[in-house]
């Protein structure tokens, strides 16, 4: 059971990133408040990881909890640790290096010199097994059911590292290696559908012209296959953070202001 999306659009990028972090805030203070800690999927991406820094600068972010905070990734480019392309080394700069997090609850997908080496397969099946055993009695699979699940959005629709046909798209282990991705780096590392729906909550965090075709499609009904981005549902809740620009083709019954 997955739910309905939500729009909702600001004005720019700068305050759609600042609205992001001001939810997350919201979101995960709250998710503490009830059950004593929450868990994060972070995503890379432009403005992924501006809401991440945007985060990072707001006042109230101390009033989350950072010790009882688990940080997951969505998807990761398949490269050395440290790398500047890698989605982990982007959120430790703009966020994970800024604030009191566990080191032990911060879960970023294998690098290309970690345990596995360069067998990404391995890396896959490592973070999988990760995920397994973070998983409590009331999860909904093999992965614990995230509690707030960022995206970003390509122009070709994909969404964490699920491109358009490729095999990935259709696998119903959570966690797969991904060959031939259309942006580079080719070799990466994803969370699949079933993962991304047993989340509480997704948010879809789009900025950009560019973008507005594969947000349009994304919410006109178009099968996850060819579009991701469509499959990108929650189990509570799933919003679409867009900037103006990046909502610009949608119908007018779709799009709500921010104000
Ligand atoms: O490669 C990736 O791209 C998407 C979108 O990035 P953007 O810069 O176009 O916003 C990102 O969500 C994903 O995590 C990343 O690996």
């Amino acid at each position: 059971m997955t739910s309905t999306p939500e729009v909702v659009v600001h004005a720019n990028a700068e305050l759609l990133a600042q609205s992001v972090a001001a939810r997350l805030v919201t979101r995960l203070v709250d998710v503490q408040a009830s059950r004593g800690s929450a868990s994060v999927v972070l995503t890379g991406g432009g403005i992924g990881t501006a809401s991440l820094a945007a985060l990072a600068s707001a006042p109230a972010r101390d009033a989350i909890d950072w010790s009882r905070l688990d940080i997951w990734w969505g998807d990761e480019r398949f490269l050395p640790t440290g790398h500047p392309e890698r989605n982990e080394t982007g959120a430790r700069q703009a966020l994970l290096d800024h604030v009191p997090v566990d080191p032990t609850r911060v879960h970023p997908m294998p690098a290309s010199d970690g345990p596995d080496g360069d067998d990404v397969e391995a890396a896959a099946r490592r973070y999988a097994a990760e995920l397994a055993a973070a998983r409590r009695p009331e999860d909904h699979g093999p992965f614990p059911s995230f509690d707030v699940l960022l995206l970003g959005v390509g122009p070709d629709c994909h969404v964490a590292s699920l491109f358009p046909g490729l095999p990935a798209v259709y696998d119903e282990r959570p966690v797969v290696a991904v060959h031939g991705a259309p942006k580079p780096p080719p070799t990466r590392i994803s969370l699949t559908f079933p993962a991304i729906q047993a989340a509480r909550e997704v948010w879809l965090l789009v900025a950009g012209e560019e973008k507005a075709p594969a947000v349009r499609l994304a919410l006109s009904g178009a099968g996850h296959v060819q579009v991701p981005a469509a499959g990108a549902r929650g189990r509570q809740r799933t919003l679409w953070l867009l900037d103006q620009a990046a909502a610009a083709q949608l119908p007018s019954d779709l799009r709500r202001p921010s104000v």
